[in-house]
């Protein structure tokens, strides 16, 4: 197994108050890591970390070079803010930098089409993201980071707000992306979700 992240002694500190101490670890590629831990234990702290929207207070988090991150955080209210319908805001998984003024090619036009009915959205492409139902959002969101070719994807909490039938399609997506050589991350307060890991963080 290969390592895409590496965790090296790393604490974190919001305001000099520490949330996480003294952690090491390697995130492997082509394998399932669910991190569960009660509220406020310091999971969603860890995946921006992981990701690199956080810098560590102490030790460090290295990222195989040239490795790609898809994060989708739990708090996502702000993108509400923006006029964007449901396969906009899918579209925007396949933009790259440099790029995003250009129209996405065929083969990106056809991923987001391919997410969208994979995840039940292909209905509401139209309709914009504030006029969607709590799980009809997290849907959207998910499948903006699932459109994503990246080698490591970091979701936290990302079925907490569907229904069974959404929960499953997430979960084969999910899997496929690890058959696929990825590295996955998930914060989960789901035990039944901790059956996909292969490797277990407790908080
Ligand atoms: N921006 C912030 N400033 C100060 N403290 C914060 C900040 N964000 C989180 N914390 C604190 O850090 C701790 C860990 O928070 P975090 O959101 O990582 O936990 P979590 O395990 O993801 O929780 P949950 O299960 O509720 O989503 C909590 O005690 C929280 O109050």
């Amino acid at each position: 197994m290969v390592e895409v992240v590496t965790v090296e002694g790393v604490g974190f500190r919001y305001a000099g108050v520490p949330v996480l101490r003294a952690m090491s670890l390697g995130v492997e590629s082509a394998s399932t890591l669910v991190v569960v831990g009660a509220n406020g234990s310091g999971k969603s702290t860890f995946l921006h970390l992981l990701a690199g929207v956080e810098t560590p207070t102490e030790g460090c988090v290295h990222r195989r070079e040239g490795a790609r991150v898809a994060l989708l955080p739990q708090r996502t209210q702000g993108i509400d803010a923006l006029p964007l319908t449901v396969a906009e805001c899918v579209a925007i998984g396949r933009f790259s930098p440099g790029r995003l003024l250009r129209r996405l090619g065929r083969t990106d036009r056809a991923a987001v089409t391919g997410m969208m009915e994979r995840l039940d959205l292909a209905h509401l492409a139209r309709r914009r993201l504030r006029e969607l139902s709590g799980g009809q959002r997290q849907r959207t969101l998910i499948a903006q980071t699932l459109v994503q070719d990246a080698d490591v994807y970091v979701l936290d909490e990302p079925t907490a707000a569907l229904d069974t039938r959404s929960r499953h399609r997430v979960h084969e997506l999910l899997a496929e992306r690890s058959r696929g050589g990825a590295a996955v991350v998930l914060a989960s307060h789901d035990t039944a979700e901790a059956s996909l890991a292969d490797h277990t963080l407790q908080l």
